[in-house]
Parts: structure tokens; C-alpha cells; sequence
């Protein structure tokens, strides 16, 4: 038999310690807007909302959203949006001149698109605290020339360096997932101007291109995609690379460079 999907990747945290730990990861936000994501039966958002400035809760969910609202009917600090977040204007969020606050236990089946919107939406926010499956934080925390290190890995550490703060078995929720969890601490520092790239989205397109087949070499891949042997060549001698190198094993300064000299 197939494992239960739970709806929306609902699995709720039910650990007490656990959701203490997440909520204190954000620091001191007396003074903060703080962001959440998917706050479900307001497990997290019930220590935050003793706590922050202001919260706003985006949770998709229809029946949970009015559940949330009554719940926090006397909080005038706790906003809650009903709504996916994928679609959310998170900068709008937050109030301008501000930087705001990220937490979430995320739903697992959109991680990634999460991360990548929180991405589009970097200027507005400092830090993002947030609960993924153990398999994709490794992904996103990884070093380059370690096994994970791929395309999230290094979007991810383009635009935030990730810690990995701690990782939670699957009792701690409830329906338990498949899987481990672990919370990522991400402090948004995008290293688009230190490494001299203007073309973002050209960037993001380049890597995509770089990882386009793991076992590939990069100029395998960049062959693939229709760049010419003599092209591959000039760029990886003035990047400093052999073009027998794999995508995994490069930093994020090299495949800048490379990205220049294409
Ligand atoms: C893993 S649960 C976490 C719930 C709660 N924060 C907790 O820790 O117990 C993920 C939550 O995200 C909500 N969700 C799923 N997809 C969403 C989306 N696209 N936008 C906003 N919330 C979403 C689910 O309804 C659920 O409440």
C-alpha cells in the first residue's frame, strides 16, 4: 500500500520543546513584522503571537484559516491570510523601510518553489527560520564538492547562507511523515553584485544549464546546451577550470566567472 499523502502536507508539529525551539530561532522580534508560512492549528504561531510586533499568517488551508482568525481574535498583532503563499506578495507584507522575518514549517510537497519565492522577495527580509525535509535542508546547506551540492544548493547560497540548526523523527508530528525534518536557519545576504553578475535570471538559467544532467560534465552539459566546444574551452581556461570538472565540485565564484567568460 501506498504511504498516506497527507492533504496540503499537512503533518503538525506536536513536539512542545520542538516548537519552542523553532520559534526562539528567530531571536528577539518585540521589535519585528514576522511572516508565516502555513501556520496550520497555530502550533508555532501561538508562541509568536505573545512575542512579535506583528504576525502575518498565510495558510491555504479553508477551514483552517477561520479557525486561526477565531483563535487569535483577541491578538490585534496576528493578521491571518488565507491564501497560497506561492502567490503571495510577501514584500507587501512587510512594512516599507522594514526588513521582515520568515518562519514556517512548510508544507514538503512545495518546498522548493517556496524557497525560490521567498528568493523574489529577499529585499524585504533578513533571516527565514524554516522546517523542511531532512533530505532537501542537506541539499541546501551543502557545501560545494560534497555529494548534495547541486542546482538548490547553489541557487539557495546565491541569495542566503543556510545553517542547519537541528533535526526533529517523524513523531514529532502528527500524522508523522515518511521522513526526517530539519530546521534551516537562512540569513538573506545575495551574492549577485560581489560576484559581479547584473543578469540575474540569466544566472539562475546558467545554473539550471550547469546541473542539467548530474553525471554530465560541465562542458558536456554546456554542450547540450549549444555552446561550442571552442566557447566551453575559452570560457573554462579564463574561469581557471578543467573542463572535465562536474558541476558538484565548483564554487559559487568559479561558475560566476564562467558565467562572465560565456
Ligand atoms: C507541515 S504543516 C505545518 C503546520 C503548523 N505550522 C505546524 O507546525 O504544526 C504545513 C501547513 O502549510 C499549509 N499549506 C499547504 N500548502 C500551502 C500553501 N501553498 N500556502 C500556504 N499554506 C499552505 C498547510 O495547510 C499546513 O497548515
Amino acid at each position: 500500500m501506498q504511504p498516506r499523502k497527507p492533504k496540503l502536507g499537512q503533518n503538525f508539529l506536536v513536539d512542545d520543546n520542538a516548537r519552542h525551539r523553532i520559534a526562539d530561532a528567530l531571536g528577539d522580534v518585540s521589535q519585528r513584522t514576522v511572516l508565516e508560512i502555513g501556520p496550520g492549528h497555530g502550533a508555532i504561531t501561538t508562541i509568536l503571537a505573545e512575542r512579535a510586533k506583528r504576525l502575518v499568517c498565510i495558510e491555504l488551508d479553508r477551514s483552517l484559516a477561520p479557525e486561526l482568525r477565531f483563535k487569535f481574535r483577541n491578538h490585534p498583532n496576528v493578521e491571518i491570510v488565507e491564501g497560497d503563499v506561492l502567490q503571495t506578495d510577501l514584500t507587501a507584507l512587510v512594512p516599507e523601510g522594514e526588513k521582515g522575518l520568515l518562519i514556517g514549517n512548510l508544507p514538503y510537497y512545495i518546498t522548493s518553489d517556496i524557497l525560490l519565492h521567498m528568493f523574489t522577495h529577499e529585499a524585504a527580509l533578513e533571516l527565514a527560520v524554516v522546517m523542511m525535509q531532512r533530505e532537501v535542508a542537506d541539499r541546501v546547506a551543502a557545501e560545494p564538492g560534497s555529494r548534495d551540492f547541486g542546482l538548490l544548493g547553489a541557487t539557495a547560497q546565491m541569495h542566503a547562507r543556510a545553517n542547519s540548526l537541528f533535526t526533529l523523527p517523524p513523531q514529532a508530528f502528527a500524522p508523522p511523515p515518511d521522513v526526517y525534518s530539519t530546521v534551516l536557519r537562512l540569513a538573506f545576504a545575495p551574492r549577485f553584485d560581489e560576484l559581479g553578475i547584473a543578469d540575474r535570471k540569466g544566472f539562475d538559467r546558467f545554473l539550471k544549464l550547469c546541473f542539467q544532467q548530474k553525471r554530465k560534465t560541465l562542458s558536456n552539459n554546456l554542450r547540450a546546451a549549444g555552446y561550442t566546444p571552442a566557447q566551453i574551452a575559452d570560457a573554462c581556461a579564463a574561469a581557471g577550470i578543467e573542463s572535465s570538472t562536474r558541476a558538484e565540485a565548483l564554487p559559487l565564484d568559479r561558475f560566476a566567472e564562467l558565467f562572465r567568460a560565456l
